[in-house]
Parts: structure tokens; C-alpha cells; sequence
């Protein structure tokens, strides 16, 4: 069974279409991103998805169901949204201890999720001294409670430091390889995530632009280099291996080698090379063109 499935989703607040027509799927043992400009209608999507917003027209299921009638909803999907409060003189063990009861979970989830997210040092402190990092961990430790097999979570990089957004990588892999979780992940941040999903999915003004794998959008992970040079490099490139397209008299499209690799081979061959550019991948085009950014690009 698909384990989240968006369809036809639409939500207007006045004037505003957030969400307009989108439909799209996460599969068990799969990592999303759900990717787009800030305002461009991901956390209603993904509010819908937890019962928190009405839809205006189609249907947001987890396990073929609707949140609101899931019976056991913490067994079933792990949330993060933007902004969780936390009462700030509560310790981080209190905190998952209180949504454990009223779940009817096990005792021992509270120290064991904190582990997970590697926080059990601090489970005895109070919330309130925490940094937004620790934060998302201690959300994200609410989430693993009643080990659930679908995880939907709202910016959770959002103010983890480098080191954290490294661990929180490995983590939501660790959840769709070894526990076989569907995980469905929103950013604004493309590099956040290209390294941890399977799949990507881009919204904009409430509109799906694109969706597929991430090697469909990225042309299939072989970004290709250009080359720019007055000598006759490109019998060398193809003995190493390369595939070359002289795109314009002095312009090579290399690949197969990356822009080190034809560096070094440009040592070697006392070739000078005047330009050496990453041509972008689709994906980090059609990101940057929807942000803003593509004027920079
Ligand atoms: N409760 C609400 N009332 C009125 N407008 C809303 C409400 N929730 C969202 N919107 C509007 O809907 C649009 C989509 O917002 P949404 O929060 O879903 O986007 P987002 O992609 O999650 O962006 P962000 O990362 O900034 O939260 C925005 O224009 C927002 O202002």
C-alpha cells in the first residue's frame, strides 16, 4: 500500500490558492523532498496530511486512510512541524514521558528515543535552555516514539548546524533503508536534502512543477563539465575514458571525468584550459529559477 498519498490536493486561505491541484506519492522504504520557495505551499500540504487542515478539494492519506481516522496515530506517522513549543521548564524526558502516556505507549520509548537522536544526555534538562537544534532533535525524538513506519517533517534542518543537518542525512536514510519507513521531507534548501532523497517533488505558488526520482532530475547523477580550450584536448579526454561533444569551436562537453579529474589530465598534457564549468543539473536549475536565484546562477 502507498504509504502517503497527496491527491488532487487544493486549500485556498481568502485569496490565497496555497495548494492548488497537486497530487504525488511516498512509497515504503523511500525518501521524498518536498521542495519549494518559502510560501509555496508545503506545510499546508503537509498539514493536511496530519487532519490540521481541511482541504478544499482532494485528499491527503496516510496508510489509505485519513489522519483523523487512524487508530493509533503515533504507531502510524511521525510528525515535525515548523515551530514545535515545547513548555520550557519541562526536561526533555518529561516531555516525551507526557506524549508517551497519552499515547498508552511503553515506558522505556522516552530514553530510547532520545538515544536515537542523540540526546540522551540531555534528558534530564530543561527544554527552555535548549538550542533550536536540540529542538528538532527532541521533535524529531516525539516522532520515533510509537515507531512509526511513515515520517512527515516540516524543515527539520532548520537550525541544526552543519554537523547536525550531516547527522539528520544519515538518520532519515537510516529510517527508509533499515526500518523501511516512508519518510516525506520539507525544505527550502535544496543542498539540504539532494544527499538523502530518493525522490523529489517541487511546488511553487501552490502549483507541482516537477516531480521524479533524483536521478531523473538530475540527468541521471552525470553532471556533465565544460571545458574551455584553444588546444586539441579532447583525443586525450577520450582516452581517459571521457565522453566529449565539441559543443562550439574551443568548447568541450565533458563527461564521465569530473572537473578535477580533467584538471589533472590538462596537467599532464600541458593543454591550458581557459574555463572549467559544473553545467547544472536540471534539478538545481529548475530550484534556482523557482527561488530567485537563477539571475545568480
Ligand atoms: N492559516 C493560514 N491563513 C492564511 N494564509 C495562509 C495560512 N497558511 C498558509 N497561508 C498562505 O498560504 C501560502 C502557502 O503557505 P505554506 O506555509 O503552506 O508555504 P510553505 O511552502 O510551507 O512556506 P514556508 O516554508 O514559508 O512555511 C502562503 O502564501 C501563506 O501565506
Amino acid at each position: 500500500m502507498t504509504a502517503i498519498e497527496i491527491r488532487n490536493l487544493s486549500k485556498s486561505f481568502g485569496a490565497v490558492r496555497a495548494v492548488d491541484d497537486v497530487s504525488f506519492t511516498v512509497e515504503a522504504g523511500t525518501v521524498t523532498g518536498y521542495l519549494g520557495p518559502n510560501g509555496a505551499g508545503k506545510t499546508t500540504t503537509l498539514r493536511s496530511l496530519l487532519g490540521l487542515v481541511t482541504p478544499d478539494a482532494g485528499e491527503a492519506l496516510v496508510n489509505g486512510q485519513r489522519y483523523a481516522s487512524l487508530d493509533h496515530p503515533l504507531n502510524e506517522v511521525g510528525a515535525v512541524l515548523e515551530a514545535t513549543s515545547f513548555h520550557p521548564g519541562r526536561t526533555a524526558r518529561d516531555h516525551l514521558r507526557i506524549m508517551t502516556t497519552a499515547a498508552g505507549l511503553p515506558a522505556s520509548r522516552p530514553d530510547e528515543a532520545l538515544e536515537q537522536v542523540g540526546l540522551a544526555d540531555a534528558a534530564r534538562k530543561r527544554v527552555g535552555g535548549f538550542s533550536l537544534g536540540m529542538r528538532q532533535r527532541l521533535a524529531l525524538a516525539g516522532a520515533l516514539l510509537g515507531q512509526p513506519k511513515i515520517f512527515i517533517l516540516d524543515e527539520p534542518a532548520n537550525g541544526l548546524d552543519p554537523a547536525g543537518i550531516q547527522w539528520l542525512r544519515g538518520f532519515l536514510r537510516h529510517l527508509a533503508r533499515d526500518t523501511g519507513a516512508a519518510v516525506l521531507v520539507s525544505s527550502h534548501v535544496l543542498a539540504e536534502v539532494e544527499q538523502t532523497v530518493d525522490n523529489v517533488v517541487i511546488i511553487a505558488k501552490g502549483r507541482l512543477v516537477r516531480q521524479g526520482t533524483l536521478a531523473e532530475l538530475t540527468g541521471n547523477g552525470g553532471g556533465a563539465v565544460r571545458v574551455k580550450t584553444k588546444d586539441d584536448f579532447a583525443p586525450a579526454l577520450r582516452a581517459a575514458g571521457a565522453e566529449v561533444e565539441e559543443v562550439e569551436p574551443g568548447v568541450l562537453r565533458v563527461k564521465g571525468l569530473d572537473a578535477e579529474e580533467i584538471g589533472r589530465l590538462a596537467l599532464d598534457q600541458r593543454v591550458l584550459l581557459t574555463e572549467v564549468i559544473h553545467e547544472r543539473s536540471d534539478l538545481q536549475s529548475v530550484f534556482l529559477e523557482l527561488t530567485g536565484e537563477g539571475a545568480q546562477a
